[in-house]
């Protein structure tokens, strides 16, 4: 399926019926968790990963197999406002190292056992500065959309993606703005670290990108057009691509985090297939996690992107399936059982 308007992308969205997860085999893998030699609910999150994983697996004994890692990588106009620690041409070079193995995300998809795609959406084409212009038009963004939505496999246990694109904490940060309202310097973070001068500089641009766009602040799909650009419209169509076929999704940091968020405003349940991977150290991403109402497996302080946080957490999903398979019950054990009260 692709989209050819916003209208369809909008009802996709909004009116589709959605397919829903398998409450059964959620019930199964509680049935088993609660049966092995351990306090119940004593592995935490680890438990409630499993039930997440069986529930969107529709499997009562869920596996991590082949897991896919989507890495969409795009150029931003907004880049000229000296918005980012370096400078754009790191975006197509960065592509280069992925495509040769050299980047974090290749040695973290290869211990992990993730297959890693980089996917470049015309990274010779910056989008428009969007203090100015639109940063996409409405075809532009269909067509990134719609080069996510289609990237998306159906026999994957488990998927995650991740962004390159120098500038785009920019982007995030206006989408986030423009969504969630409060203050643009909660929203607004240092990136690739991005000195005091710098960041007032950002914070003013995306001040500025919210005067200009004033008129779509009730439209979260023209937010997402008007403030984004390619790779965050491709993590959009490609999370909404994962609810559409119930595969579940690991979320990254603040930059995928926020491509994904215009799918929150427009109808809260699209996001039910997702978990959050860790919460960076960008400014803004804690508070987007929460109005995501999701919680984090790690907090390690990165702040990366490339999809390098949830690929780090995919090893505390492992974790949790080798206890989950590999633990004996307390009857198989011969273990006693709590007490009945
Ligand atoms: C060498 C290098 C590798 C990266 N990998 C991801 N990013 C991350 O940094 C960028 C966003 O930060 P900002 O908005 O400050 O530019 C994105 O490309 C993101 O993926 C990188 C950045 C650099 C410099
Ligand atoms: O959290 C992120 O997604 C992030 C943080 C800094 C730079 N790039 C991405």
């Amino acid at each position: 399926m692709t989209f050819s308007s916003l209208q369809a992308l909008r009802e996709a969205i909004t009116s589709l019926p959605l397919p829903l997860s398998d409450a059964d085999a959620e019930k199964a893998v509680w049935a088993r968790q609660d049966s092995l030699t351990k306090p119940p609910r004593s592995l935490g999150m680890l438990e409630d990963s499993v039930a997440f994983l069986g529930r969107w697996q529709r499997k009562a004994k869920p596996t991590l197999e082949r897991i896919d890692i989507l890495l969409f990588a795009g150029s931003h106009g907004v880049t000229a406002r000296g918005v980012s620690a370096f400078p754009s041409s790191v975006t197509g070079q960065m592509v280069a190292n992925f495509e040769h193995g050299g980047a974090a995300i290749n040695q973290l998809a290869a211990l992990a056992g993730a297959s890693l795609s980089i996917h470049s959406l015309d990274i010779d084409k910056p989008t428009g500065d969007f203090t100015e212009h639109a940063a996409l038009d409405d075809d532009e963004f269909l067509d990134a959309v719609n080069a996510g939505y289609t990237a998306v496999k159906d026999d994957c246990d488990l998927l995650v993606l991740g962004e390159m694109g120098i500038g785009n904490t920019t982007p995030a940060a206006a989408i986030c703005s423009a969504l969630f309202g409060g203050a643009v310097e909660d929203w607004t973070g240092r990136g690739t670290g991005i000195d005091d001068q710098g960041l007032r500089r950002k914070i003013e641009t995306v001040r500025a990108g919210l005067t200009r766009h004033l008129d779509k602040i009730s439209d979260p799909l023209a937010i997402a057009a008007a403030l984004g650009g390619r790779e965050l419209a491709a993590i959009l169509g490609a999370a909404l691509a994962a609810r559409h076929r119930r595969v579940p999704l690991l979320l990254d940091g603040f930059v995928v985090s926020a491509a994904i968020a215009p799918l929150h405003v427009l109808n809260p349940p699209i996001l039910d297939h997702v978990l959050a991977g860790h919460v960076s150290a960008e400014a803004g991403h804690g508070r987007l996690l929460e109005k995501l109402n999701k919680s984090p497996l790690l907090s390690l302080g990165m702040r990366l992107g490339e999809g390098s946080g949830a690929a780090t957490a995919i090893m505390i999903l492992k974790a949790a399936l080798a206890c989950f398979h590999g633990m004996a019950s307390f009857a198989e054990a011969g273990i006693q059982d709590k007490h009945d009260t």
